[in-house]
């Protein structure tokens, strides 16, 4: 889930997925390398890291997921979030707004540069970001105050637009861990590995994915698409109440993005909710958002059905934006 850049190694070029330093304190990093790095370092980065990834790893006891009035329970609740860069102080968020209720699925979208992302990785606490303005609340809580491990221990999960690799972890090592972090978490006996086999088994048929995936090294060699089965893989290991899908539909051919869609849609349940980011009516047809966001400069500038994303498709930005 939330893994950013790694301490360890000295480059900082290779895309958002495996390390993450913590935004409320600069200097606690919470990390996993995407890079060869010393053993020693990777793999304590790594069991840290997965604290961070073990959102809802484990059915947590559950409540209704409406309040007494009958109504979907509010899960969300962004008010005028504002963001610059942290090292440039240039703002990209510029007052957003958005409600999610427990149960809905809504869809972002907006040109190249809006912001869709940097919104994401901000709900996830991401360290390149430092909020100017507004809140977040999320099942009542303020998650700007949360650690990152915090937030995906409260059920957050993001699958990044450029899952990167974690050379010399394997994905069933990397998954069971994770998942053992979490029924630790709820005081739960850990799953040994043929248990823990016998519980992603069928997750593996739902992402269609083949069975020799597991024991290859997280992500190293994956074509794109593959990457992005296995972020929908780990989503259905570890569960989210908030799953935040940044461009999941992005370079996959036709049967693998039916085949993602189908794995998210069979995730869904009338308590969890998507935030899915995309450019494409394709993957709301599949995942079928109840409410389709505009961004446009660091702003929800409109908000409304699938039908805006038909127009989008039809007529470009030029037909709602403005
Ligand atoms: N860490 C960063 N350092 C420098 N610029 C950044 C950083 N993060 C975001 N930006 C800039 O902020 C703007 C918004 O970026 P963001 O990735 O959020 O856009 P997006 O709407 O997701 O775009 P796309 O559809 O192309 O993925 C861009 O101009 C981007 O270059």
């Amino acid at each position: 889930m939330a893994l950013f850049n790694s301490p360890c190694s000295s480059s900082s070029s290779i895309s958002p997925l495996l390390s993450f330093k913590s935004s409320a304190s600069n200097s606690q990093s919470v990390v996993v390398s995407a890079f060869p790095v010393r053993n020693r370092c990777r793999f304590i980065n790594i069991r840290r890291c997965l604290g961070v990834r073990s959102a809802v790893a484990v059915e947590s006891p559950s409540s209704s997921a409406t309040d007494s009035g009958g109504f979907p329970k509010l899960l969300l609740e962004v008010k005028e979030l504002s963001a610059v860069i942290s090292e440039s102080k240039q703002p990209i968020l510029k007052g957003v707004n958005l409600t999610i209720h427990e149960g809905e699925v809504h869809a972002v979208m907006g040109k190249n540069g809006s912001g869709k992302s940097t919104f994401a990785k901000v709900l996830v606490g991401h360290p390149d970001y430092e909020i100017t303005g507004g809140s977040v609340t999320y099942k009542g809580e303020n998650l700007l105050e949360m650690e990152p491990e915090e937030r995906a221990a409260a059920g957050l999960f993001m699958s990044f637009q450029s899952p990167v690799e974690i050379p010399g972890v394997s994905n069933i090592d990397f998954l069971n861990m994770a998942y053992n972090a979490r029924r630790r978490k709820l005081g739960l006996p850990e799953l040994g590995p043929i248990e823990f086999y016998g519980y992603i088994a069928p997750k593996l048929e739902l992402v269609n994915m083949k069975v020799d995936f597991l024991n290859r090294n997280v992500n190293e060699g994956f074509s794109g698409g593959e990457r992005k089965r296995n972020e929908i893989l780990q989503l259905a290991v570890l569960g989210a109440e908030l799953a935040i899908l940044d461009e999941i539909d992005s370079g996959l051919d036709v049967d693998a993005l039916r085949d993602v869609a189908n794995a998210v849609n069979g995730l869904l349940t009338p308590k969890n909710s998507v935030l899915m980011i995309t450019h494409y009516l394709r993957l709301l047809e599949f995942i079928k958002p109840a409410f389709v966001h505009i961004m446009e400069d660091g702003k929800i500038v409109k908000t409304g059905d699938i039908s805006i994303a038909k127009v989008l498709e039809k007529e470009g930005y030029k037909a709602i934006s403005g």
